[in-house]
């Protein structure tokens, strides 16, 4: 059978195999607890100390595009904004700079946008093998009827989605209804197919650090490929302590069941150095495995432009206006 270029960006590309899930443990979601004032010291000493320099700082960088998902969710978004969006994905850096540091053909690891903009960035991105991930089930409140939310995520995969980023109910967590959010999760993967799907767990909404564990854990039991914080539109979003919970609920898993399962800090992270904690983070709760990018993403609408300005500066020694690097 012959592969349109659709379908040849279409499965997501990964070393893993695939979390498939498991019944409902709620002895283990009970089980799950998160001291806030332990969590909060871990925190402080990741951001406490000196960061990386040089050349450590600029693969670090350049690391960190790959693992970027390159984010357009406005209600103004057109096809052009979304086509200029894929061209900076494509080539993140200016070619000069990519060159001086030896990183020719680097790129971001997705492009993100609403389900409207599918179709616009599967043909953006044609031939380069950047997926495309849609938020959906009624991104970002998630509160749209929910055989429309499912519908909503198979409408995307059928428009060239690899990857769906949905959102879970918040009440069902709220409620301590875990039965209810680990079906909704269950359905929703089931809609994705061979398309990867991202919980979105609004961490910002759900009240306390016990809730995100337990939530975290439940959208592993039911398949979750990665867990991510946030949408971008809470109050709070992507934060070091919520992403700590996280990252030991995805070590807990892994050490239960042998799954890896993917983590996404979004909304908010729009500097370098804040990139690099990031990745410091995941590296030392998790191990090298966690900072490819079939295990870690950024959701990021504006950090690619300061990654790309502090490597602007790492090769030529000079900054340049921040209004020079607009996209991403
Ligand atoms: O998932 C991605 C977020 O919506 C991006 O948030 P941001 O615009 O604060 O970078």
């Amino acid at each position: 059978m012959q592969t349109t270029t659709r379908e040849a960006v279409h499965l997501p590309q990964t070393l893993e195999p695939r979390n498939p899930g498991m019944a409902l443990d709620l002895d283990w979601v009970m089980r799950a607890t998160a001291n806030r004032s332990a969590i909060e010291r871990r925190a402080a000493t990741l951001t406490g100390r000196r960061s990386v320099k040089k050349a450590y700082q600029a693969a670090w960088l350049c690391r960190a595009i790959t693992c970027i998902d390159l984010t357009t969710l406005a209600g103004d978004d057109t096809v052009g904004r979304v086509a200029r969006l894929c061209a900076k994905a494509r080539q993140p850096v200016r070619s000069d700079l990519l060159g001086a540091l030896g990183m020719d053909g680097l790129k971001v690891g997705a492009v993100c946008v609403y389900h409207d903009m599918v179709e616009a960035a599967v043909d953006a991105l044609a031939g380069t093998g950047i997926p495309v991930a849609a938020v959906s089930t009624g991104f970002p409140a998630g509160l749209s009827p929910f055989h429309l939310r499912v519908a909503e995520i198979e409408e995307s995969v059928k428009a060239g989605a690899a990857e769906i980023d949905i959102v879970i109910s918040r009440r069902h967590v709220l409620t301590g209804n875990w039965q209810a959010l680990y079906d909704e999760m269950r359905a929703f993967r089931a809609a994705c197919g061979e398309a990867h799907v991202k919980a979105i767990l609004a961490t910002g909404e759900l009240g306390t650090l016990q809730n995100v564990a337990r939530a975290s854990l439940v959208c592993m039991m039911a398949g979750a490929d990665f867990i991510k914080t946030s949408t971008g539109k809470e109050s709070v979003n992507a934060t070091l302590p919520v992403s700590l919970v996280m990252i030991r609920a995805i070590r807990d898993y892994f050490e239960e069941t042998g799954y890896r399962v993917g983590y996404k800090p979004a909304g908010g992270i729009s500097k370098a150095k804040d990139a690099v904690v990031y990745l410091a983070l995941m590296k030392e709760e998790l191990g090298d495995r966690w900072v490819q990018n079939d295990l870690f993403r950024f959701g990021a609408s504006s950090l690619l432009g300061d990654i790309e300005r502090q490597l602007e500066h790492h090769v030529t020694g000079a900054y340049s206006a921040s209004w020079r690097h607009a996209a991403g």
